[in-house]
């Protein structure tokens, strides 16, 4: 159903005709895509089903599994059932601060599988580091559709899991749209319990690197990433960096948050970045406490 033509240097995806490379990530790329029919562009994600395979492991040969321990499908799970998954999260989300898929092109018989998104014309709000980090006012009403955006999707009983600048694309009408829920956990109830790391290691939060396994509820996860980007928006760079990967869990599980002192930056907002960035989940700052919070609402 698919027909993919390479014409003069670029590829026609049946009324779509993809462009430059505007995006790309551990997931695959993105392109600019024309819809000729609509005369109107966006953004197509393009993922290969081969590549998540083999990222999964899928085709490594499995360890001998023990039969007399209940061998029985010792497989990982199907990793093209984590983007189906993806997608069917993708296809039921609708807010001003979700990015919104538009149609998915796959094609049993290609390895290639396309998501059509709306376009978010100026694309990721930061890339850290950054040596020009936001004003107050900019990172607040950026912060602002953040909360909006992840308070919606905990209501869609969804943890989003990968909270950071550069999946936060902005919008020419200057307001963002939370995107990439490649990671992300839906659960039933009234928070996840969950007991896997994952996201990427300068914004996770310290209750996942404890390595006493107790599990960990889940919104509290995005709080404390939501806190990690709110100091990339006032500081161009993150709180806790660190060389190696062991080092940098050390310094999120033991470092208290330090503030240098330039740029300027208001207590109210050092205040709340601290509430966010409480290592204890269970007292850590709330979604409807930011949305009463002093600085947020100033
Ligand atoms: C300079 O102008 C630019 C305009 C738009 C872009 C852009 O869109 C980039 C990534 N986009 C996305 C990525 C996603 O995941 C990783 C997902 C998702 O899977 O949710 C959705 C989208 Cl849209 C870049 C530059």
């Amino acid at each position: 159903r698919v027909s993919v033509s390479d014409g003069d240097g670029y590829t026609q995806l049946n009324q779509y005709k993809l462009k430059d490379e505007i995006g790309k990530g551990s997931y695959g790329i993105v392109k600019l895509a024309y819809n000729e029919e609509d005369d109107i562009h966006y953004a197509m994600k393009i993922l290969s089903k081969k590549k998540l395979m083999k990222k999964a492991g899928f085709f490594r040969r499995m360890p001998p599994s023990r039969e007399g321990k209940g061998g029985g499908n010792s497989r990982p799970p199907n990793p093209l059932e984590r983007v189906y998954r993806e997608i069917a999260i993708l296809k039921k989300l609708d807010h001003p601060n979700v990015v919104k898929l538009v149609e998915v092109l796959d094609d049993p018989d290609e390895d290639k599988l396309y998501l059509v998104f709306e376009l978010v014309e100026k694309g990721e709000v930061m890339s850290v580091p950054c040596e020009t980090p936001f004003t107050e006012e900019v990172a607040r009403a950026y912060f602002r559709d953040i909360i909006l955006g992840i308070e919606y999707l905990h209501y869609q009983k969804i943890i989003h899991r990968d909270v950071k600048p550069s999946n936060l694309l902005l919008g020419d009408d200057g307001h963002i749209k939370i995107a990439d829920f490649g990671v992300s956990n839906e659960f039933s109830g009234g928070d996840a319990f969950l007991t896997n790391t994952a996201g990427t290691p300068a914004f996770m939060a310290p209750e996942t690197l404890r390595d006493d396994h107790q599990n960990f509820q889940g919104k509290a996860l995005d709080i404390w990433a939501m806190g990690v980007t709110l100091y990339c928006f006032a500081y161009g760079k993150v709180p806790f960096e660190e060389e190696y990967v062991l080092g940098l869990h050390k310094k999120i599980l033991k470092d208290e948050v330090r503030f240098p002192d330039s740029p300027e930056v208001s207590k109210e907002l050092k205040d709340i970045i601290l509430r966010m960035l409480d290592k204890n989940p269970s007292t850590r700052i709330t979604l409807s406490q930011l949305k009463d919070d002093p600085w947020v609402t100033c």
